[in-house]
This record gives structure tokens, sequence and C-alpha cells, in this order.
């Protein structure tokens, strides 16, 4: 197995990178491959030369070809249909949701991995009218969660608003904002009980098959909407059973599972996906964007691909090359036959896309490289339209990936792009020390080595890069933001430690030290 096969690259790639010879995967490489193998975003920056292209084609070859190939054998129209918003069974509406929610392919596993904020999602259909109605919730991991039942007038995060019933973790129950104690706290491995009588308007929830009592009247004006199942959660995953396998805690009183709700009470989300369940995938519609600011970087990302891609066939990526100051028929040629990779430059890229030659529709990988050269030559604009353009979630449920490239990663610009379109990107920053991410917080800790004695005895030692030890900070710093340090004394050194408590969390402890 070759370094990049143990990776996490698929053999085929393995073998053509080791025919480069290509033995190991350079730094960047290392870090972004697994990343963009894994869904993620990335905003990357190394020296020119590390290996950027490799870093972000391989993954990117990997995921079109997967996909190309489930479509061959009809997982992709599986996939599909299993998401599409309405029809068939009960599942958690994957147009229907927060930003940072995942649904899988059942719609029945739900996670949002932001434990910054809320985000939320409700069922594919809802219950009016009559009857009384069951869901299970499952929390299968720590974190915060909601679950209740929300009107399609109620905004995603549930319980906020006068149109959803919510019941949290911490034992409150949420209507309009407004948190009262119920019932009693829940976490991992608890199985919610949801109920919703439509008959005398009330709702309930249960923990383990424990009624924990009313907890909510419908007001009058709500009770003729319709009800979705809903959810929402931060930092966490809950899974969901609407009654379509047996219940762990089966309802008590004549309530019945969503899933067995007869049609005349049944509205389906009135939020669909635009693609239909069994569309075929358009031909001018490339799953992977790559925008170079020049005709030489395309070409040479471009050559890059062909190489990569020699040992894939079955089925084969088709990539093609967009660039200006050539004719523009065999590119639309090309189009209309069928491309999987398209890479080239913002210009004629626009003028293909403003006329409808290429779509944008199934794009799932959004490459900027040299996104530093692209914003300085003023195209940022045509950037944010692009991304707008396509959508943020494909037909079969994947995220759009978005990949950046650049000299620095600290450039204004770059950042407010990144901020702007990215989501939640891991920084790869191999352009030295400097460049700590905004993700990282510092804190400082000083140390007066004189007063404070105990560094003396202390047994584990941390060790350090040693980069500051022979600074001389002078009083006349007047970084904003920095620490003074007066160091009268020629025999004192600086002792910089930083360690990484996290993956996102470091910290810095400064030692001012007497030099024996
Ligand atoms: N893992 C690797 N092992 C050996 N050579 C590699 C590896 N990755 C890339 N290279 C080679 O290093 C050279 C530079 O790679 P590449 O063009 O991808 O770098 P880059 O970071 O994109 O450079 P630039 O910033 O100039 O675009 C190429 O000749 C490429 O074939």
């Amino acid at each position: 197995m070759t370094a990049f096969e143990e990776m996490g690259v698929m053999p085929e790639l393995g073998q053509a990178v080791e025919e480069m010879d290509w033995s190991l995967p350079t730094d960047v490489q290392a870090e972004a491959i697994p990343m963009i193998l894994g869904g993620g975003d990335v905003l990357m920056a190394a020296e020119t030369g590390s290996g950027k292209t490799g870093a972000f084609c391989l993954p990117i070859i990997q995921i079109v070809h997967e996909t190309l190939r489930d479509q061959l054998e009809g997982k992709g129209n599986r996939m599909t249909s299993r998401h599409a918003g309405g029809g068939g069974k009960w599942k958690m509406n994957v147009y229907d949701r927060g930003d940072a929610m995942a649904i899988d392919p059942e719609g029945l596993l739900c996670q949002a991995r932001d434990s910054a904020a809320w985000h939320g999602t409700r069922s594919n259909k809802a219950v009016t009218g009559k009857g009384k109605w069951y869901y299970e919730a499952t929390i299968t991991d720590e974190g915060l969660c909601r679950v209740g039942w929300s009107t399609d007038k109620a905004t995603l995060d549930l319980g906020t608003d006068k149109f959803g019933f919510g019941f949290g973790g911490t034992g409150k129950k949420s209507f309009g904002r407004q948190f009262d104690s119920y019932g009693e706290p829940f976490g991992m491995n608890d199985v919610m009980g949801c109920y919703l009588n439509l008959d005398i308007a009330e709702i309930r929830f249960s923990k383990n098959g424990v009624d924990l009592g009313k907890a909510f009247d419908i007001p009058a004006h709500l009770r003729s909407e319709k009800f979705h199942a809903a959810v929402v959660l931060k930092n966490a995953e809950i899974s969901f059973n609407f009654g379509g396998t047996a219940f762990k805690y089966p309802p008590q009183n004549g309530y019945s599972g969503l899933a067995t709700a007869p049609k005349e009470v049944i509205v389906e989300s009135r939020i669909v996906g635009s693609g239909t369940a069994n569309s075929k995938p358009a031909p001018n519609a490339p799953q992977a964007i790559i925008i170079e600011p020049s005709r030489e970087l395309a070409e040479q990302t471009y050559a890059q691909i062909k190489k990569f891609k020699t040992h894939l066939s079955n089925p084969a990526i088709r990539d093609l090359l967009i660039i200006g100051g050539v004719p523009a028929r065999d590119q639309i040629e090309a189009l209309n036959q069928g491309v999987d990779i398209v890479v080239g430059t913002p210009g004629r890229m626009e003028d293909l896309i403003s006329t409808g030659k290429l779509a944008l529709h199934q794009c799932r990988f959004f490459v900027l490289d040299e996104a530093d050269g692209l914003l300085s030559q003023g195209y940022s604009d045509l950037i944010n339209r692009l991304h707008q353009q396509i959508p943020k979630i494909t037909n079969d449920g994947k995220r759009l990936q978005m990949v950046v490239c650049s000299a620095t990663l600290h450039s204004f610009d770059v950042k407010k792009m990144a901020e702007r379109l990215m989501y939640f990107p891991t920084w790869i920053d191999l352009k030295g020390a400097d460049a700590v991410p905004e993700t990282v917080h510092h804190c400082v800790c000083l140390i007066d080595p004189t007063k404070d004695m105990r560094w003396k005895t202390m047994k584990n030692h941390v060790d350090t890069d040693g980069v500051h030890y022979s600074d001389r900070i002078s009083s006349e710093s007047s970084s904003p933001g920095r620490p003074h340090y007066i160091d009268p004394d020629p025999t004192t050194a600086v002792t910089s430690l930083r360690y990484k408590h996290s993956s996102n969390y470091s910290c810095h402890f400064t030692q001012i030290q007497t030099l024996q």
C-alpha cells in the first residue's frame, strides 16, 4: 500500500502518483487530502511548488469518480429518491434545514457539528386536522438538542417563535422564546417520545417510555396548522423513528406512529428540492469547478488531472479546460458531450455560464486556486456570483465543498471571502509560524521567575521550539495588544512555551528567566 493510499486515496490514484515518483505526500497534501475526502472545506497556504495542486485534485477526482460509479450502478438515483423532499417515507427534510445540519440518506439521523449556533430541521411531511400522533427521537451523542413539533410558519430554531413547540435536554420546554421547566433533563442514549394530540390540541413528551405530562396546549389560532416533527441541535446528533420500524417505547392511549397516518391528514412539506428523483445528470453540469487566475496555471492543473486519472476507468472521468484566447466552439462541443471536472480561467468560464452552456447545478466542489491572485485581478464579484448560483446541497444530499488556495491566508480580502462563502473551513497554513488561524485562541501567562520559583521544581518540562530563548524584548515595544517586557538585565532571557491543547486551542506561556 502506498503512503497516499494509507491516507484514504484509492489504489488507482495511488498507482498514478507512484508512477510520477511521488512516494510520499508533501505536508500540504498530508493535511488537505484527508480533510477534503472527509467532506470539509479547506483553506490552504503553502510555498510555491509544495504540491497544492495534488492536495486538492486527488481527493476531488476520487469523490467525483465514486459518485459517477454510484450513478452507473444505480445507487445515485436510489440516494436521490430517498432524499427527495416529498413522497415516500417520513424523514427529516434535507431541503428544510439549517446550514450545519447534516442528514443521512435515510433522513433518520441528524447531526449538527457547530458548537456556536443552533441548526434545525423538520420532517418532509406534516399532520393536520385530527388524530393522535407519535414519533421517537433517540439522542445519540453529547451536545444540546430540542425536539418537538413545528408548524411550517416556524423558523428552524424550534421553540423560539410562536409557531413551534420544543423540549430541550436541559429539562425546559419552549414556545415563543419562553423557556419553562418541564419534565426532566435528558441526554445521550435517552429515547424521547413526542406526542401530538390534534383532537384536544395538546403536546406532551415521554422519556424512555415514562410520560412527562402535558407540555403545551396548542393555542386556538394554531390548531388547524400543519405540524411537522422538528429538531434543533447544537453540536449534537439525534436519530428518529417515525414508526417505519418498531418503536422502542410504543405509544399508549391511542397514539399512532406518524408513518401510519392516513393520507387525508398528511400534508407534504412545501419546501422541496429543485431536482427530481430520477433526473439524469445533465452533461454540461460538472461536479467540480476549478478556477485559476491564468491560462498557464489552468493548463498546469489540467495536465496534472490528466496524469492522476490515468488508471481510472469505468466510468472514465471527463475533464475539460476552459480558457480564453481560443475559440469557444470546441469547449461548447465538449460540454455537450458531458463533463465531470472543469478547470479554467474566470472570464471564459463566466461567458459559458451566462449563456447556459456550462451549468452549475450539479457542482459539489468549487475550487479557487491562487485566490489572492483572483481577488487582486478584480474577480471578487464574479466569484460571489458563481458561488450564489451553485446549490449548497446537491440532489443526493451532498454539501458543496469549497477549497481555496492562496499565497497567504492573512490577506484581508481572502479572509473576508472565506468568511462569506466557506463553511467552517479548516486552515492549512504552512507558510510560517507567524500565521496563526483566527480559530486558535491564545492566552499569555506572564511569570516572573524571580518571584515565582516553582519553575525550578517543575517535574514535567514542556518542550519548546526555543525560538525566543535569546529574545531581548524591550520596554519600548509599543505594538498594540503585545505585552511589554522590561528587560534591563542582560542576563535575562525570554522563553516562550507554546503547546496545543486541542485542535483549536493553544497556549503560550512566556517566562522571563534569569540566566546563571
Ligand atoms: N508528493 C509529491 N512527491 C513528489 N513530487 C511532488 C509531490 N507533490 C507534488 N510534486 C511535484 O512538485 C511540483 C510542484 O507541485 P505543484 O505544482 O502541485 O505545487 P503547487 O504548490 O501547486 O505550486 P504552485 O504554487 O507553483 O502552483 C510538481 O512538479 C509536482 O509534480
